[in-house]
């Protein structure tokens, strides 16, 4: 008989239930029945309920939905969910899972369940993280748990990449008026062409800044530092923006003024930036002077004194501009601007270092020849200098006969320039109208106009002399 053949009745209660077990688990009734379980196995206990709102009602950012965001989006349990949103991150190959609205996240705490439900109101679009957990738990758990967060969010921070922040018009139906793309600029204080030691005193300055925390609170003083970069077109202030953020590993909220309806409307901005951010206001002698923002000057003086910033922790101020002669000094107070840096046009230092890191040139026979230009008051832009050299890397002597035809362009611009206003300078003269100073000046000006022309003359023909010496040594090798 099959049944009193002990070997075969043993398998038998083996194998057969093993072959129902390996069926269930490859289809999801176990799935099914363990949540069914746990839906009913919950029903006997009393949850409470804790909303993390993303806003307060003055459209205030709520720090701690950004730490429990940041916290649920970096738990194995987003992962293991069944369902969730894949986006491709900053860096390649990299996913980001980021949760779907209505999804439920599973922790366990120090033995406790606690869910957290992403939430969407779907009348206002404003979102918010809801906390479930057993009433019974929660005297013991809620604070510990909440400071558990806290402590993951600080670790998670240190790690993460940096954020470009802009301000969008007005959209009521989206939640706050900043949208963040990651950072990715790859400028560093090291690769910007300017004086060392003026370098190095940023990065000191910058460091002892962020060090500095308990000495701002003992002064009663906001906890931050506000720089002036100023200087024409092309010469590194967006680059060293770029170069400070990524130096503090701070996100840059790009302050756009002429997106902005008003004084209320600035404070309502900055109030939604986060500690740990450079927060940047381009070109502001411009939107100061023109009326291309609706914000007023005190609206501004008050934005730069950090009054209105909610916690104002830890925040650094950067504003540019082309120059700062016609701005109202009431801005650049001590105070409101702590550091002054000059961003001027390039001179033969910057040059060579310019030289140095886009064409690997450290000496060369035309430098004598660039120097010389520099000198009679010749000058360009490092961006224009960057994009000659850029342009002809594959040969530096040809990168470096472009800068030179491109400074002798400009002292014959600036020597035009100059006749015409000294041929007004004479008109007046002679119409009797100028004082004994414009007649003195004159004078001084025609000599310069005599050497700078003479100068120019000569380094047109050293110029055409080494272009016709290449031209027979390329005769000769060919
Ligand atoms: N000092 C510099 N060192 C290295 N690169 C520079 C420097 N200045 C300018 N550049 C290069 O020139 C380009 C333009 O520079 P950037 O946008 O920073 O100038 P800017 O001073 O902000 O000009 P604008 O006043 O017009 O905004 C960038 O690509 C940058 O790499
Ligand atoms: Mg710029």
């Amino acid at each position: 008989m099959f049944f009193l053949n002990p070997i075969l009745f043993l398998l038998l209660i083996i194998v057969v239930p093993f072959l129902i077990f390996r069926f269930l688990s490859r289809t999801s009734i176990l799935h099914i029945a363990n949540n069914w379980w746990r839906t009913l196995a919950d029903k006997f206990y009393v949850y409470q309920l804790y909303r993390v709102p993303q806003f307060n009602d003055h459209m205030q950012e709520n720090q701690l939905y950004r730490k429990v965001h940041t916290y649920l989006s970096s738990l194995p349990a987003v992962e293991d969910s069944d369902f969730t949103n894949l986006f491709s991150g900053a860096k390649p190959n990299e996913i980001n899972l980021v949760l779907d609205p209505n999804q439920i996240v599973l922790d366990n705490f120090l033995g406790a369940r606690l869910f957290w439900i992403n939430q969407k109101c779907d009348g206002s679009g404003l979102k918010s993280l809801v906390l479930k957990i057993r009433k019974s738990d929660k005297r013991r758990i809620l604070r510990p748990y909440l400071q558990h967060i806290h402590s993951v969010f600080e670790e998670l921070e240190q790690r993460k990449d940096v954020k470009l922040y802009i301000n969008v018009e007005d959209e009521p139906q989206r939640n706050g008026r900043w949208r963040s793309v990651p950072f990715t600029h790859p400028a560093t204080i090291d690769s910007v062409v300017m004086d060392s030691d003026l370098k190095n005193k940023v990065k000191s300055d910058l460091e002892s800044f962020l060090k500095s925390k308990q000495y701002y609170n003992r002064l009663g003083r906001v906890w931050k530092r506000s720089y002036l970069l100023y200087g024409p077109s092309g010469t590194g202030k967006s680059t060293f923006i770029a170069a400070m953020a990524k130096f503090l590993s701070y996100d840059v909220y790009d302050v756009d003024l002429s997106k902005i309806s008003g004084d209320s409307d600035l404070r309502s901005l900055l109030l939604q930036t986060t500690s740990k951010s450079l927060i940047v206001m381009e070109d502001l002698e411009r939107h100061l002077t023109g009326k291309s923002t609706a914000v007023s000057l005190s609206g501004i003086l008050n934005f730069m004194d950090g009054i209105v910033s909610c916690c104002g922790e830890e925040r650094v101020m950067v504003f540019t501009m082309n120059g700062k002669d016609h701005v109202d000094p009431a801005i650049l107070r001590p105070g409101r601007i702590d550091i002054h840096l000059e961003f001027p046009l390039c001179d033969f230092n910057a040059f060579k270092s310019l030289a140095n890191s886009h064409l690997g040139v450290k000496e060369h026979k035309l430098f004598p020849q660039v120097e010389e230009m520099f000198q009679s008051g010749a000058s360009l832009s490092p961006a224009e200098i960057g994009e000659l050299m850029i342009a002809n890397r594959a040969s530096p002597s040809r990168a470096l006969k472009s800068v030179i035809s491109a400074l002798q362009n400009n002292a014959d611009a600036k020597l035009g320039a100059r006749m015409s206003r000294n041929g007004s300078v004479r008109s007046a003269e002679e119409s009797g109208d100028s004082g004994i100073l414009c007649k003195d000046a004159g004078v001084s000006t025609v000599k310069e106009f005599r050497k700078l022309y003479g100068f120019l003359r000569r380094s047109r023909r050293e110029s055409a002399d080494l272009d016709d010496k290449e031209r027979e040594i390329g005769r000769q090798e060919s």
